[in-house]
């Protein structure tokens, strides 16, 4: 039995002029504890699937199951980690990490507790009753994960969520995340735009294809770079190899100028 099933899933937009299928025939296993990344040209479905996995879209067909179960009445077991952080601006840092445990009737004096100490061991302590504007990007950022792992979900979505950072702020925010995850055994789906982001966290990188969104190849990441931090794997001679190689893949699903 795999952790998350998406089984046969298609799916298609229906306007009144239109319709759009964006995905087709995706059927993927995700296992406990992995760490998947999506990948592809703009408009191959990644969003799409991703909203479906998060329950906030019905596929017109297919199943996706966590732990053999289907997905409905389980959506506040998904986690999500987004390129905006959401937080909201005029409560303070400490009230905003504590929103999902409220909202999920999950706080308490234990819960409180240990949402503060993850604040502390994302580098955050001092600043828990700051308001947002008072943060810098990547400090709001590691917030808004404390906030998403504090109600503890099963399976965490991470859209593109370092995307908005300078990039000196977007490879420390990798490695700590990535070993945040590790910390508590996450299992994780990335979608990115970037193949070294992609390659330097994940365990399996999925590679779509466009219209409609098909899984076109899944690498599996060499062994050597899994046990690396994503900052050091970026720099280990078998990144650059599965670099090219995943490079040559996504330019080869680019349309070509005629
Ligand atoms: N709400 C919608 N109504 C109609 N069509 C949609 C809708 N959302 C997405 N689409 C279409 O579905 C296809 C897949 O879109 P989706 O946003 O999932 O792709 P993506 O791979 O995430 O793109 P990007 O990388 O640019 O974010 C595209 O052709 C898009 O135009």
């Amino acid at each position: 039995m795999s952790f998350l099933a998406i089984k046969d899933v298609h799916h298609t937009y229906f306007t009144k002029a239109s319709a759009t299928t964006a995905l087709s025939e995706i059927t993927i296993q995700v296992e406990e504890g992995e760490f998947v990344s999506f990948l592809g040209p703009s408009g191959c479905g990644k969003t799409t699937l991703l909203s479906i996995i998060a329950g906030l879209i019905k596929p017109t067909q297919g199943t996706i199951l966590l732990e053999n179960k289907p997905l409905s009445g389980i959506k506040n077991q998904i986690g999500y980690m987004l390129q905006q952080d959401y937080l909201f601006p005029w409560k303070t840092i400490e009230e905003n990490i504590l929103l999902g445990l409220k909202l999920s009737k999950q706080l308490n004096d234990t819960t409180k507790l240990a949402a503060l100490d993850l604040l502390k061991q994302m580098g955050l302590s001092g600043i828990e009753k700051q308001l947002p504007k008072q943060l810098s990007g990547g400090m709001r950022q590691r917030a808004a994960l404390v906030r998403t792992l504090a109600t503890e979900p099963k399976l965490l979505m991470l859209d593109e969520p370092f995307s908005a950072l300078d990039y000196q702020t977007k490879l420390k925010l990798e490695d700590l995340v990535s070993k945040t995850l590790d910390t508590f055994g996450k299992t994780a789906i990335l979608v990115t735009h970037d193949i070294g982001e992609a390659i330097a966290m994940s365990d399996r990188v999925v590679l779509f294809s466009p219209s409609p969104g098909r899984i076109h190849k899944v690498f599996e990441m060499p062994g050597e770079l899994k046990q690396l931090s994503p900052f050091n794997a970026r720099n280990h001679e078998a990144f650059s190899s599965i670099f090219q190689t995943i490079w040559k893949e996504l330019d080869s699903l680019e349309p070509r100028e005629e």
